[in-house]
């Protein structure tokens, strides 16, 4: 059996007001807190202006705290943006990079995803990498090429199973209620450890790879029940307690 500990993370997004981090970084807390040994890390990324308050309501309870971005510099004149180092001055352990919104949004290549995980590195941050193929990608046959490269295009130097979190989020599964089958996932999360593990030169046994997209109580088991697959990053279930706390309860099922 696998060593790697599961990681439950949520991905807040653009969502959320003081009065909300409250409720749901509060609610996810006490029931964390209450575990005797709990046998999942759970990770909460809220949207940056939330970071502080969120990491008032978790304080002592285990649960532990993630930005959505950050800039791949540690200062300077760049007006909006946040840096690892200031994430990590809140009281954050990891950042999401490379997420598909901000690769289509922001335009963030591999190689600016890379420098923004190698940033996150030096910051003592753990960077969780987001990967991902279109839907038209998928359908040319190309996702197992797309997701290679996408690997070696954004891991940095000093990638290890200790400072990285890979994702795999299909683009077309996140939000639309669609997801690929367990078998499709197993399929990429096999290969997502093969290449990692070339990549970085070995360690890829020990790499926590989550999957992302369209994740609910309903499915969850179906995904983390797999062999390669040590988590989940999720989107808009993560903003209900009762949803996100029932998705990690399938890491013992
Ligand atoms: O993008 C995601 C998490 O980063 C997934 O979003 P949904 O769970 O809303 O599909």
């Amino acid at each position: 059996m696998t060593a790697r500990r599961p990681l439950i993370a949520g991905n807040w997004k653009m969502n959320g007001l003081k009065a909300d981090a409250e409720l749901l970084a509060g609610g996810l807390a006490s029931r964390y807190k209450a575990l005797q040994k709990p046998a999942f890390d759970m990770l909460l990324c809220p949207p940056a202006t939330l970071v502080s308050v969120v990491a008032g309501h978790i304080a002592g309870s285990g649960l532990v705290l993630g930005g959505q971005d950050c800039h791949a510099s540690e200062k300077g004149a760049h007006t909006g943006d946040i840096s690892a180092w200031m994430l990590r001055d809140l009281g954050c352990g990891y950042v999401i990079v490379g997420h598909s919104e901000r690769r289509a949004d922001h335009r963030e290549s591999n190689a600016v995803v890379k420098d923004k995980a190698q940033a996150a590195q030096a910051a003592g941050l753990i960077a969780v990498i987001c990967i991902g193929e279109t839907e038209g990608e998928r359908d040319r046959g190309e996702a197992l090429s797309v997701v290679s490269e996408q690997i070696r295009g954004s891991l940095p130097a000093g990638a290890t199973a200790q400072n990285t979190v890979l994702a795999y989020e299909p683009v077309w599964a996140i939000g639309t209620g669609r997801t690929p089958t367990p078998d499709d996932v197993a399929e990429i999360h096999a290969e997502a450890r093969k290449v990692a593990n070339q990549v970085m030169g070995g360690g890829g046994e020990s790499l926590r790879i989550l999957y992302g997209g369209s994740v609910k109580p309903s499915n969850a088991v179906d995904f983390l029940g797999l062999t390669d697959v040590d988590g989940a990053l999720v989107g808009g279930a993560s903003l209900k307690v009762d949803d996100f706390w029932a998705i990690a309860q399938a890491c013992d099922a």
